[in-house]
């Protein structure tokens, strides 16, 4: 079987139309763009180009962008009074903290003061715990992207046996949560996982974010799987830049029913999950119906 590339770069910009139209009927309702602030501490190349991108497609989409670029050697006071002023500020619905912060800085202390209600990210750990209980929240954007895809491919997932390759909080416990919610069963794979491999070949959806490149092989892949690579690796080969993702895509898409690419298949469905959820808690703080957006 020759794998179905799944186009997440389209799927993204249909999915941002009508966040587009939701975010121009907010604004005609409430005198004011839906409104996401984004913080980044340091300077990391790569993190600072997602921040970039982020603030750039808000604007696009008809939202107002906060950006807040702090120093590396930000306190955790000056940092934590941020975040107090974004909670009490109106005119933002959601709130993202880059992460990986400076190792001086307590995240989990970070992330806790965030305003559940602005927690577009899905970090905090009220978003988790409504998530685990099936109860609505914000749900993190990368998992909450993953889902959509395999909905489009698959329809319903029901019964379908699931891995989920990582389990990070901003990841893979989010995606294994929504999998379960979808009546997946699904095995959750992690760093002491024994016979990865073997494990691997028994699923019919297989979600890797790990971060190794290229580490799931082709031949463990089930046929006619369908294959969610969340990973991005740096790589140089051959004196050339490369962005690859945590599975062997030319071999796995031999085996596989559909796979995502990467560059171009879940990262930019995270950044059009986060519009998404901007506007999902624009909606919710004003008590409004949240619009049909189709995902
Ligand atoms: N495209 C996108 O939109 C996004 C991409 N990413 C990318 O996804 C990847 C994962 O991100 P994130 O979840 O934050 O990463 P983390 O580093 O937080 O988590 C990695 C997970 O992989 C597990 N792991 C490590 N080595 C192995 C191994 N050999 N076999 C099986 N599991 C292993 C770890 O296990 P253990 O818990 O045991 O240590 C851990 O649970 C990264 O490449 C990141 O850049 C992340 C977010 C968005
Ligand atoms: N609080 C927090 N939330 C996050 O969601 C978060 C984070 N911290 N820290 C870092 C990771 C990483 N991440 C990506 C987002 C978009 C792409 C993306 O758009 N990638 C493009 C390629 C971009 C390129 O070429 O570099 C693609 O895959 O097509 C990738 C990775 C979000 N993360």
């Amino acid at each position: 079987m020759t794998a179905h590339i799944i186009d997440g770069k389209a799927f993204a910009a249909g999915l941002g139309d009508r966040i587009a139209e939701g975010a121009a009927a907010f604004a005609d309702r409430t005198g004011r763009a839906p409104g996401l602030a984004v913080v980044l501490v340091g300077s990391d190349p790569a993190s600072e180009i997602y921040v970039r991108s982020k603030g750039l497609m808000a604007r696009k989409l008809g939202m107002e962008s906060f950006e807040h670029t702090l120093p590396a050697e930000t306190t955790q006071d000056t940092l934590m009074a941020l975040i107090a002023e974004l909670n009490a500020n109106e005119a933002v619905d959601g709130i993202l903290v880059q992460l990986p912060l400076p190792d001086h800085l307590d995240s989990l202390q970070v992330i806790e003061a965030i305003d559940p209600a602005k927690d577009v990210d899905g970090l905090h750990p009220l978003s988790a715990g409504y998530l685990a209980s099936g109860l609505p929240g914000l749900v993190s954007c990368t998992p909450l992207g993953c889902l959509m895809l395999l909905k489009d491919q698959l329809g319903s997932l029901s019964g379908l046996d699931a891995i989920v390759v990582g389990r990070s909080i901003l990841v893979g416990k989010p995606m294994a949560q929504l999998l379960l919610a979808e009546n997946c069963t699904v095995t959750m794979a992690h760093s002491r996982t024994a016979d990865l491999a073997e494990k691997v070949g028994k699923a019919d959806i297989v979600v890797a974010a790990v971060g190794r490149a290229e580490m799931i092989k082709g031949d463990w892949i089930k046929d006619g799987a369908t294959v969610i690579d969340v990973g991005t690796s740096r790589v140089i080969r051959d004196g050339q830049k490369y962005l690859v993702g945590d599975v062997d895509f030319a071999a796995a898409s031999e085996k596989a029913r559909a796979i995502t690419p990467v560059p171009g298949g879940v990262g930019p469905m995270t950044i059009m999950t986060l519009m998404h959820n901007t506007l999902i808690a624009a909606y919710r703080r004003k008590n409004y119906p949240v619009p049909e957006l189709g995902a």
